[in-house]
Formats: structure tokens, sequence, C-alpha cells
């Protein structure tokens, strides 16, 4: 999504990115069990890291994949680093029994992508828009295409003017 005009901004605090995290957390411990968690970086470094704490998974990996070069630009796709034949070896065939774990799934090129190298996973994201959310077996919240989704790493405390300074 790059048009500014119709962005929709949701901002998500650490706080409720935990809980969100925490929540998919909760339904993939119905959708297992998983031999381990392969995440998309970088954004599916955080949720990872929460899920694997609550579903006690320690066989993590990831698979590198760069897209978005510019803010809000989807470039060509581009994976800096696949997944270890170890870590497919002990999953089923096509990653059957693996959790693959994003933040967002958006038009879904991502999702796509590494759904071809594992096309048994459990694909799992914290957030859903409706152009990529069929590709994804679980997911908390789904937003509109048009909104665009800012994330706690991705945002510092700034200083916000009086509303009556705004006021003419
Ligand atoms: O469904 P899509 O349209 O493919 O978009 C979703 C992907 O875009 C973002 O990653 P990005 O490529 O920006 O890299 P990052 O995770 O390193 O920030 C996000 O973390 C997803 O991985
Ligand atoms: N931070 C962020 N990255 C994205 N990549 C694709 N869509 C989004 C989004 O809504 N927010
Ligand atoms: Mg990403």
């Amino acid at each position: 999504m790059s048009d500014d005009r119709q962005a929709k901004a949701f901002p998500v605090s650490w706080d409720q990115f935990h809980r969100d995290a925490r929540a998919l957390a909760w339904r993939l411990a119905a959708a297992g069990p998983f031999v381990g968690i392969v995440c998309i970086t970088r954004g599916g470094l955080v949720p990872a890291a929460i899920v694997a704490r609550e579903l006690g998974l320690r066989l993590i990996e990831t698979v590198c994949i760069a897209s978005y070069h510019d803010y809000k630009t989807q470039g060509d796709m581009e994976v800096l680093k696949p997944i270890a034949e170890r870590v497919t070896g002990a999953a089923g065939p096509n990653g059957q029994g693996l959790l693959v774990i994003d933040d967002l799934v958006d038009t879904g090129s991502t999702a796509r992508m590494v759904r071809e190298m594992l096309p048994k996973a459990h694909f799992a994201t914290v957030y859903a828009k409706p152009l990529g959310r069929v590709l994804i077996d679980t997911f908390v919240t789904e937003v509109s295409q048009d909104t665009w989704i800012y994330f706690p790493w991705d945002m510092g405390l700034s200083f916000q003017p009086p509303i009556r300074d705004g006021v003419a």
C-alpha cells in the first residue's frame, strides 16, 4: 500500500503487540504441535520470540527476505538467506510440522514466496490485510488494505503540541 491519501495509520505499542502476539500463541497452541519455528526476518523475529516462549519451542530458524526497500514501496523480493536443511530435515515432507511466523501479511508476496519453500508448514501472522490473508492459516487481527501498521520498533515517543494550539 503506497497511497498516502488513503492510508489509515494503525500504531501498535509494545504492550499491544505483546498482547496480540500472546493471543496468536493461544491460537497456535491449539493448532500444533510444531517441531520448530521459521521466522521471516526481520518483522517475524519479535512475534517468533514471544510465540516460542509461550509454546516452549527452541528450534528457531530464519528465512531472510527483503522487499520493502523504501518505506511503503515494495520492490523486488530478495532471499538473503534460505532455510537451513538441518531445520527442514527435522520436519516432515514439505515443511510439515514447521510454524512460519511473520508480523503481518499485506499483499501476500512474502508469504507466497515462503509457501513455495514450505508448502505444508503452518503460516501465522499477528496482523493480516485482505489481499494476503488467504495465505495465512492463523492470524489475530485483520486491518483494511489501506491501513499502514506502525510497529513499536519503528516508533519513539515524541512531543505532541496541545490540541488548542492547532485550533484556528
Ligand atoms: O505481504 P507483503 O506485501 O509481502 O508484505 C508483508 C511483509 O512486509 C514487511 O516486511 P519487509 O519486507 O518490509 O521487511 P522487514 O520485515 O525486514 O521490515 C512485513 O514484515 C512482511 O514480511
Ligand atoms: N510496518 C509495516 N510494514 C509493512 N509492509 C507491508 N505492509 C506493511 C505495514 O502495514 N506496516
Ligand atoms: Mg518482513
